[in-house]
């Protein structure tokens, strides 16, 4: 049985997509949304004008669920924690499948490292990579990475969570998937910035391409391959969540780059794992100046041009 725990807009999308090979339940934290997701067949909160198929039954008691399932947590990384350890006799006995980007700021973890240090006893893996909810849920092709360290159990996630629009490759760097997905998410809000200031598409691409100099520094010096992150997990996500205004992540930095608000009830990932980021970098004397003035701009610590002054000050070095 594949169940997928959090029914925003990534988790409902994924369902529609697994409702394709066979039956899903879709569990929502709040009886009264699973209720009128039900009623409708509609996630209107989420991800509106988009039908749920039949396949999908529609919960909010977590208990009814069978003990072997596989159940894919859609839940932002700063809620993960309190979500696991609520429900953590439901899920000791599951095989669960991170999805969501981020590294919890309190710890420094990405979401496996949260999962396993819960649930030790628990299969774990991450599915991360580009991909919008709204074009998951629209059937469009679709390629993301699945992580798991143990080969068998991957193989066997690989093949039960490709569908026939959702294509799925197979890695055990648990670590460079999630470091990817999470550090991506922060430059994006940089070239969001970038944009929202009228920067310049130039200054977008060099922002895109430091980035991932900092994202794979800082990914390698954590024990990942080098390869993961040129994969979908990290150069594929980087590019569609820094060029396209339907990210989260890009609309809230143009925000901040047109020194408006933004709605504090959006999930941003990259807010908290920018700060998070900051914390590891100091820990571990890794340079991230990309990092470092993103992370001051969210806190209001420094203007857009004092940052990009900052930037373009630095030592002239080799690439
Ligand atoms: N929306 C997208 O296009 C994509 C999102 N993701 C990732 O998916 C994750 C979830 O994002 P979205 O679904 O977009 O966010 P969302 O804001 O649409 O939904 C978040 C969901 O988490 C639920 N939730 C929060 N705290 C909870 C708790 N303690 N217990 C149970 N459920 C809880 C909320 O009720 C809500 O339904 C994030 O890490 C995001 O980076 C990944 C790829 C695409
Ligand atoms: O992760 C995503 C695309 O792969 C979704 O991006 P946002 O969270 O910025 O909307």
């Amino acid at each position: 049985m594949i169940c997928v725990m959090g029914a925003g807009a990534f988790g409902t999308a994924l369902a529609i997509s697994l409702a394709h090979n066979g039956e899903v339940s879709l569990w929502a934290r709040d009886a009264r949304h699973a209720q009128e997701m039900d009623q409708h067949r509609e996630n209107r909160k989420r991800l509106p004008g988009i039908m749920l198929p039949d396949r999908i039954s529609i919960h909010s008691d977590p208990s009814s669920l069978p003990e072997d399932s596989t159940i894919l947590l859609s839940i932002p990384t700063q809620k993960l924690r309190a979500a696991l350890t609520e429900h953590a006799k439901t899920l000791s006995r599951a095989t669960l499948v991170a999805c969501c980007k981020g590294i919890e700021l309190s710890t420094g973890k990405g979401p496996v490292q949260i999962i396993n240090e819960i649930l030790p006893n628990a299969k774990t893996a991450i599915l991360t990579g580009p991909s919008f909810a709204d074009d998951i849920a629209r059937d469009l092709p679709t390629a993301l990475t699945l992580a798991c360290e143990d080969e068998a159990v991957g193989k066997t996630l690989q093949n039960n969570l490709t569908t026939p629009n959702l294509r799925l490759y197979r890695t055990t760097d648990v670590t460079g998937a999630e470091l990817g997905g999470a550090l991506k998410n922060v430059i994006a809000i940089g070239c969001g910035t970038v944009i929202g200031a009228g920067l310049g598409e130039s200054a977008r691409a060099a922002l895109m391409t430091r980035g991932f100099a900092e994202m794979s520094r800082m990914a390698v010096s954590l024990g990942a391959n080098v390869e993961t992150l040129a994969g979908l997990s990290g150069f594929g996500d980087l590019v569609l969540t820094c060029g396209s205004d339907q990210s989260r992540n890009f609309r809230y930095g143009r925000s901040i780059g047109r020194d408006e608000t933004f709605d504090s009830a959006v999930t941003v990932e990259g807010a908290a794992t920018a700060k998070a980021v900051r914390d590891i970098a100091h820990e571990k004397s890794l340079e991230m100046p990309i990092t470092e003035v993103i992370a001051a701009l969210i806190d209001q610590e420094l203007r857009v041009d004092q940052a990009m002054d900052m930037l373009l000050s630095r030592p002239l070095k080799e690439e």
